[in-house]
């Protein structure tokens, strides 16, 4: 399987339009992949807070249309990163899209970790409150989005719904870029799966982004990490290598659920 990542720049001196049609022309040319992935909320910026009401769209809006029509001209699966969505009753989510190579949607998931604390995204979003997985020929997807990738019980929920290749899109900031490829090593050995990890590079908000998407193999090995600018990473993998890593040191099955918890100190 073949699958490029694509880091791209979001920086203020372009607009949220102008990158749409960049990023439709940089999916164009990755035909020949098997799966393209583009990363969070790279219409407006992970960190462009006051963006987000302002550049909101319906589930079937811009963004939406662009990708769909770059999906199919490419003859690609297309994990669309994610932008702001807004709904019907007027709430934000932080939603990713991922199209088959005919330009169908195949899954939507809102974002279930929301992150800021107490402002911010996790002020401003809604979460997203349900697990989503997309059948490819030959893997499973199971997707999440970036802050997510702080919470092993979301991936180790969708593994047991049959994830095999773990996509993450993110707008993870330089200054926690030490977190994020050890986080997204992490998913990988412990869920003996794959993971693609698509970041933004640039600087919006006054937020300097780490770039660096990487993609980790079942045994935990970096295949390819990007650098710091925007970039295409392009890697080969063989997606049976989970189902080898799994059967040759079987520690998912050593599992142990339900544990009791210990009772609280009087
Ligand atoms: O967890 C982190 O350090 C970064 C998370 C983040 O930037 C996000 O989810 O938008």
């Amino acid at each position: 399987m073949r699958a490029s990542l694509i880091q791209i720049a979001v920086n203020e001196d372009e607009t949220a339009e102008a990158r749409r049609l960049r990023a439709a022309s940089l999916v164009r040319a990755q035909a020949g992949a098997d799966l393209v992935v583009l990363p969070e909320l790279w219409t407006t910026g992970a960190f462009a807070f006051e963006e987000f009401a302002a550049r909101a769209e319906p589930l079937e809006g811009p963004t939406y249309e662009a990708m769909a029509k770059a999906a199919s001209e490419a003859g690609v699966w297309l994990h669309a990163g994610s932008f702001p969505e807004r709904d019907e009753r007027g709430a934000l989510y932080n939603t990713s899209l991922v199209f088959s190579p005919s330009g169908d949607l195949a899954a939507a998931y809102r974002k279930i970790h929301r992150f800021g604390f107490d402002k911010g995204e996790a002020v401003l979003m809604s979460a997203g409150d349900t697990l989503v997985t997309v059948a490819l020929p030959g893997t499973t997807l199971g997707v999440a989005t970036c802050y997510d990738l702080r919470f092993p019980e979301l991936f180790r929920a969708l593994v047991d719904a049959g994830a095999e290749t773990l996509v993450v899109p993110a707008g993870w900031p330089e200054r926690r870029r030490a977190h994020w490829t050890l986080l997204a090593r992490a998913r990988a050995v412990e869920n003996q799966a794959f993971v693609l990890a698509c970041g933004t590079a640039g600087t919006h908000a006054g937020m300097p982004q780490a770039g660096h998407s990487i993609v980790v193999d079942p045994w935990g090995e970096v295949l390819a990490e990007a650098g710091s600018g925007e970039e295409v990473l392009t890697v080969e993998f063989d997606p049976a290598e989970v189902g080898r890593t799994r059967e040759r040191f079987p520690a998912l099955k050593d599992r142990v659920l339900g544990l009791d918890r210990p009772a609280p100190r009087a």
